[in-house]
């Protein structure tokens, strides 16, 4: 992106105010809207936050570009593609759901066109809920770029490093890295060089936008620490060419075209900005003594509902961690939660599944809806030996949810899912015996 050497360089802190220009000089001092900007450039304000949000829930960029965003044509919608918005036509189920990876596709298909709802809560209309969506592509978005009015996207890569040059600058990604896009920034995935295949998994967040979780009495560190959270630095393109611009707005596609790059930021400031995160930061913390914590334990981030303590969508992970719980039956325990939780798996296995949660699949355990570890896991970890020991080789996450979600139609119906999902717990027998306490 443009000549600039400032191609994967990042500022740090989360969600700091920074400021960032790819040549010197471009950002006006001292002032927003000076009567003519540094360059000739365009200045343009981009919100995530009413004008009139709290001070700590202000969100907006001031950006300097080559033109302004209004410089493109009118909207046309686009024919409907295999994502959906809540709310969802049809009735939520109860039933445990499990799918295997998404097969990755034969004819050429860029981040878009490879993206597949899965599942969706609340109302996008109402900025309430979240979609939770599969991507898999095997090629850049070429001449095209995309922006989301239905909410912000938490990108989740599972296979394959992807590019994603964003009006901001660029993000590099990684499975094991997640990427923020928030509502309304302009932006294009690539395959980073030498990948051609990616996969992996996309919270769109219709509202609240995510934040780092409060750290009660875990004190001042801990958890994700905001200093590991990456943005990018300001790096533009003076291109000239038939570009479409496609926007996912009520729910619907929508394609507008311009005859430049809509990556034309030069320099910019502010606290509204993409930002990706190594999950091989998160400080986990875990029981020293006994018993199994609850996954709250693990938020890396989240975004509040108007209800303190009930998340809109919270976003948790599974690292590797060391698990030395004494007399205590280690994999997650059985449970029926008041929240829904949609699960995937980036990398390894997941201690509460011996088998059938595969890097790639997914699972959707809804309100009340009973779950927990597999038949076989109950059996191994009623009678393993408690030493401590290392549980590598997994990464796994969940966004939860307060809100119910809603498998979509092609979810239910696509081949990949697992139709005897429930059988896993078939094995649990009785063991119950009145004479043995
Ligand atoms: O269902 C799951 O696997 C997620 C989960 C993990 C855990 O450690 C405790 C509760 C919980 O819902
Ligand atoms: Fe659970």
């Amino acid at each position: 992106m443009s000549a600039s050497s400032n191609e994967h360089s990042y500022q740090s802190g989360f969600r700091n105010h920074f400021a960032s220009e790819a040549l010197p000089g471009a950002l006006p001092v001292g002032q927003n809207s000076p009567q003519r900007c540094p360059y000739g450039l365009y200045a343009e304000q981009l919100t995530g936050s009413a004008f009139t949000a709290p001070r700590h829930q202000n969100l907006r960029s001031w950006l300097y570009r080559i033109r302004p965003s209004v410089a493109q044509s009118a909207y046309r919608r686009l024919a409907e593609r295999r994502v959906a918005t809540a709310p969802l036509s049809g009735q939520a189920d109860p039933n445990q759901m499990r799918w295997d990876p998404v097969p990755l596709p034969d004819a050429p298909t860029d981040f878009i066109d490879g993206l597949e709802t899965i599942a969706a809560n609340g109302d996008a209309a109402a900025q309430v809920g979240c979609g939770v969506h599969l991507y898999a592509c095997n090629r850049d978005m070429a001449e095209r770029f995309f922006y989301n009015a239905d909410g912000e996207l938490l990108i989740v890569p599972q296979l394959g490093a992807l590019v994603l040059r964003t009006e901001l600058g660029v993000l590099a990604i990684s499975p094991g890295e997640i990427a923020v896009i928030p509502r309304g920034i302009k932006f294009q995935v690539q395959l980073a060089d030498g990948c051609d295949a990616a996969r992996g998994y996309v919270a769109e967040n219709y509202a609240s936008p995510l934040e780092l979780p409060g750290l009660g009495p875990i004190g001042a560190n801990g958890l994700a620490n905001p200093r590991d959270f990456l943005s990018p630095v300001a790096a533009y393109e003076d291109m000239a060419g038939d570009i479409e611009l496609v926007a996912k707005f009520g729910g619907g596609f929508w394609a507008t075209r311009l005859d430049h790059s809509p990556l034309d930021v030069v320099a910019w400031h502010g606290n509204y900005a993409p930002y990706k995160y190594d999950l091989a930061r998160f400080n986990s913390i875990n029981s020293v003594s006994f018993d199994h914590p609850d996954p709250s334990i693990f938020t890396v981030l989240t975004s509040i509902s108007d209800t303190p303590g009930m998340a809109n969508l919270d976003f948790v992970i599974f690292p590797p961690r060391w698990m030395v719980a004494e007399r205590t039956f280690r994999p997650p325990y059985f449970h029926r939660n008041l929240m829904s939780e949609f699960m995937g798996l980036i990398e390894g296995v997941y201690d509460a599944k011996a088998e059938g949660f595969s890097p790639g699949g997914a699972s959707l355990h809804n309100c009340m809806s009973p779950h927990g570890p597999d038949a076989a896991t109950f059996e191994a970890a009623s009678t393993a030996q408690l030493s401590p020991q290392y549980q590598g080789e997994t990464l796994a996450f969940m966004f939860e949810s307060r809100y119910v979600f809603q498998p979509t139609e092609t979810a239910l119906a696509a081949d990949f899912r697992q139709r005897d999902y429930v059988d896993v717990w078939k094995g649990l027998a009785s063991h119950f015996d009145p004479t043995a306490p």
